[in-house]
């Protein structure tokens, strides 16, 4: 292996500080301007430790897909997401992963999403009762809400309508503290008796009872089906596997798993389409027509979703703009290897950013448009492929891709059937924060004007 050339990267200079004080200033620009300047595969050297940015479609690939027993999660990444998470899909590897998955996969069936869709029009239609006929709008918190209710309901049939902003703020301080502590050299232990820490262990707490609470009044009250993912996996027997169910402690942790995954990285995704909807009216009036024509009087439903088309290719293309994942979860070298035919040492970080590949020109043409029709069964061959993965690639891609999409298809079609949309006239520049999902810095406020009523 180290006959292999190294791959192209910026000198590291003084132990590689100046590098990783750019990368943790501003993340998103400085893995862009890496990539146009050095190409698809950057290495990078902070002091001892290698790094690459592996951004062209053959180098995700061979990280993501084809050499995804190689490149697996970054132990000290994942020894700080299961604080929050436990032993759920997200932090776990090898044959555990694999088996849990297995058992949680049958709460995402085809059958299960149609009861799925209806929890999501009912929520964004009392959302909708409360907007007023015109008026301004923090779009962030709205769509926020909005998913952390409807997921919710969707995995434990909990109705959150009167916690979900204090959650939410808990769930969004746990996130926050994720990044700053994993930019941080140094790892403070959880028990110190700091102000941060304090609030990161009621934060934890608070989110760790809640679900705890859920899963015993479930058992208490008998195991029967209410169609929610709880009910799937208390009941779910490893058929292919060791015949086996989860215990209460792996329900928990999946719960607590799918709950957090689920909600901020499908609200980014709403805020950034409304954000691009707002700025191109004629987009905005194409899909609104489209509203009329499948829902014409009534609300949306499960059957819809594959009529929307118009919308699912919005939605599509905003996830291409704006992926929340902007960064996926960093992967180390497990042993020596190569990418793209360059040498890889053994425990080399591999990051991967769906920001900067989607938004490159090396792959996207006018990559910086908002152009819904890339999408079209007409030219979608043009994108490369493995060129565009917000949802991930291989076998740890996102298990609620299909849920994602469905949700923000029924909502983005259940808010334009009734409201016309545009950026608030206080709404300035709008700049986008780096957290583990990408937010407009500060939130983004909206006009919103019902149908009928636009002055
Ligand atoms: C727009 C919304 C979403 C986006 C952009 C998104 C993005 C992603 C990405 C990029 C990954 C791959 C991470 C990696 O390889 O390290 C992932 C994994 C995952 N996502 Fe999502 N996600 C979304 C919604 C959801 C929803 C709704 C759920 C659950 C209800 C969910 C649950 C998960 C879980 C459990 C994993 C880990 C899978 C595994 O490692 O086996 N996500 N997601």
């Amino acid at each position: 292996m180290n006959q292999l050339p190294n791959a192209p990267g910026p000198p590291a200079g003084i132990l590689g500080l100046n590098l990783a004080r750019q990368f943790s200033r501003d993340p998103l620009a400085f893995t862009t301007e890496m990539v146009r300047e050095y190409g698809p595969l950057v290495h990078l050297r902070f002091g001892p430790q290698h790094a690459f940015i592996a951004a062209g479609p053959k180098a995700i690939h061979e990280v993501l897909v084809a050499g995804s027993r190689t490149f697996r999660k970054e132990p000290r990444t994942r020894n700080a997401v299961r604080k929050i998470d436990g032993k759920g899909i997200i932090t776990t590897e090898g044959d555990f992963w694999l088996r849990q998955r297995r058992l949680v996969q049958k709460g995402f069936s085809a059958d299960r999403m149609e009861g799925y869709a209806q929890v999501t029009t009912q929520r964004v239609n009392q959302m909708l009762a409360r907007w007023p006929d015109s008026g301004d709008l923090e779009i962030c918190d709205e769509m926020t809400c909005l998913t952390l209710e409807t997921i919710a309901e969707t995995m434990f049939e909990v109705d959150m309508a009167a916690d979900s902003r204090e959650l939410a703020e808990q769930v969004e301080y746990l996130s926050e503290r994720l990044v700053v502590e994993m930019g941080s050299p140094l790892q403070l232990p959880d028990w110190l008796p700091l102000p941060a820490k304090r609030k990161k262990r009621t934060s934890l707490r608070a989110l760790h009872d809640m679900v705890r609470r859920v899963v015993e009044n479930r058992r208490k009250s008998g195991n029967t089906d209410r169609g929610d993912m709880l009910s799937m996996l208390l009941t779910a027997v490893d058929t292919e596997g060791d015949g086996g169910q989860m215990t209460d402690q792996q329900v928990c942790d999946e719960i607590t798993t799918l709950f957090v995954a689920g909600y901020d990285t499908t609200a980014s995704g709403l805020a950034w389409t409304w954000y691009l909807l707002a700025q191109h009216p004629e987009i905005a009036e194409k899909a609104t027509a489209e509203t009329r024509r499948v829902l014409s009087n009534r609300a949306a439903c499960y059957e819809d979703f594959d009529k929307l088309f118009y919308i699912r290719r919005i939605i599509n293309e905003s996830l291409r703009l704006y992926p929340p994942a902007w960064l996926i979860m960093l992967r180390q070298a497990t042993v020596a290897t190569q990418l793209m035919g360059y040498h890889v040492p053994r425990k080399s970080w591999i990051y991967l950013a769906p920001w900067v590949t989607q938004r490159s020109e090396r792959w996207f043409a006018d990559p910086l448009k908002f152009d819904p029709d890339r999408f079209s069964p007409e030219r979608i061959a043009e994108i490369p492929q493995h060129a565009y993965y917000p949802f991930g690639l291989g076998p740890h891609r996102c298990i609620g891709e299909k849920l994602a999409l469905l949700e923000m298809t029924l909502i983005v079609a259940s808010v334009l059937r009734k409201f016309h949309v545009t950026l608030a006239a206080n709404q300035g520049s709008v700049e986008v924060e780096a957290h583990t999902a990408i937010r407009p810095r500060g939130g983004l406020r909206l006009r919103v004007e019902r149908h009928g009523q636009q002055l």
